[in-house]
């Protein structure tokens, strides 16, 4: 069980006033997760600890995140699956003073953030209505109870975080704004870590990252060019791609048997890494079930890490994705 400061609380349910009944989105919160289902049957379920979205299904209840058979949902280590807050550094920074003594991906995925609250409202497609939408946030603050102990000693910096999770019939979006609460500047680092289920990876394309250039971290850290127009995935691969232009400029999608599933759309991350264990990789990681559960999944993840975002004291930074099922 996850450690609490409070009592928990029991499971509520509750609808949302000011929708009409037939368009209750139904809550639960059980101060360890936080589950919202639309009237339609999508849900989204998010772990306080790291804030971590480990469920997200469509109206036929088919999962779209791929979540370990032993992932660790106790706050004894970071999940290992659906989408996991990486702050304020992206693997490890070991010549970056700041961040030098940081564990990989920081301590973001690694601490207890708290619930804020629920918003609902009907989201729009072009002009036409498409059903209620439901935003959950979640904080984390230098100042936080839940804040993993490893970051008060290792990164000493005053800083406020709000993630937020909206799911509408149609789609997820991540969203976070990280503020600079101190008096001294910081650099920092953000990306979601986001494990796309797909049913056979063999039969997978990633489009849209035709010609932009990437650090192969398989290849010892090479830099390349995407020449092919699509990324297969035949290997171990771990890339972080620097798509071309405005991060808004177009979808990476996710084609599987050439049908395509996903289409992940950037907010101001400029970087989308793409990242798959293959078999031995997979075989050396004490978390990951079953071991060649590589086959079902792929990380696209949306994130600001090709280079630092240095934040001035009260600045603050925001970046997004947004994952919409296709076909
Ligand atoms: O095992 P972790 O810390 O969750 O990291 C998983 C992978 O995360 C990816 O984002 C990195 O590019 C990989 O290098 C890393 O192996």
């Amino acid at each position: 069980m996850v450690e609490r400061a409070n009592k928990p609380k029991p499971p509520t349910l509750s609808s949302t006033p000011g929708l009409p009944p037939q368009a209750t989105v139904t809550f639960s919160d059980d101060n360890s997760r936080v589950i919202a289902e639309l009237p339609t049957g999508e849900s989204v379920t998010v772990l306080l600890y790291g804030a971590t979205v480990i469920s997200w299904k469509d109206a036929q209840g088919d999962e779209k995140l791929w979540l370990s058979e032993a992932a660790k949902l106790d706050g004894s280590r970071a999940v290992r699956g659906g989408i996991p807050v990486v702050f304020p550094v992206f693997g490890t920074a070991p010549t970056h003073p700041q961040t030098k003594d940081l564990p990989q991906h920081g301590f973001a995925r690694t601490s207890r953030w708290e619930f804020l609250g629920k918003s609902t409202s009907e989201s729009q497609t072009g002009s036409a209505a498409n059903g209620p939408a439901v935003k959950l946030d979640f904080g984390l603050s230098s100042a936080a109870p839940g804040l993993d102990p490893i970051a008060a000693a290792r990164w000493p910096f005053k800083f406020n975080l709000i993630y937020s999770v909206t799911l509408t019939q149609t789609s997820l979006t991540t969203s976070i704004v990280v503020t600079n609460d101190d008096s001294a500047p910081f650099d920092c680092q953000v990306l979601m870590h986001t494990y796309l289920r797909v049913k056979d990876i063999t039969a997978v394309q990633v489009q849209g990252l035709a010609d932009a250039s990437y650090i192969d971290k398989v290849d010892g850290g090479a830099r390349k060019t995407q020449s092919a127009a699509e990324v297969t995935i035949t290997g171990e691969t771990d890339r972080v791609y620097t798509p071309a232009g405005d991060p808004g400029a177009g979808p990476v999608t996710v084609v599987e048997a050439g049908r395509p599933v996903y289409a992940v759309t950037r907010d101001n991350l400029s970087n989308v890494v793409v990242w798959n264990p293959w078999a031995d990789k997979a075989q050396g990681i004490a978390d990951f079930a079953p071991k060649d559960g590589f086959r079902n999944m792929i990380c696209i993840e949306p994130g600001a890490v090709g280079a630092w975002q240095s934040l001035e004291a009260g600045d603050a930074f925001e970046g997004a994705q947004t994952i919409t099922l296709l076909g």
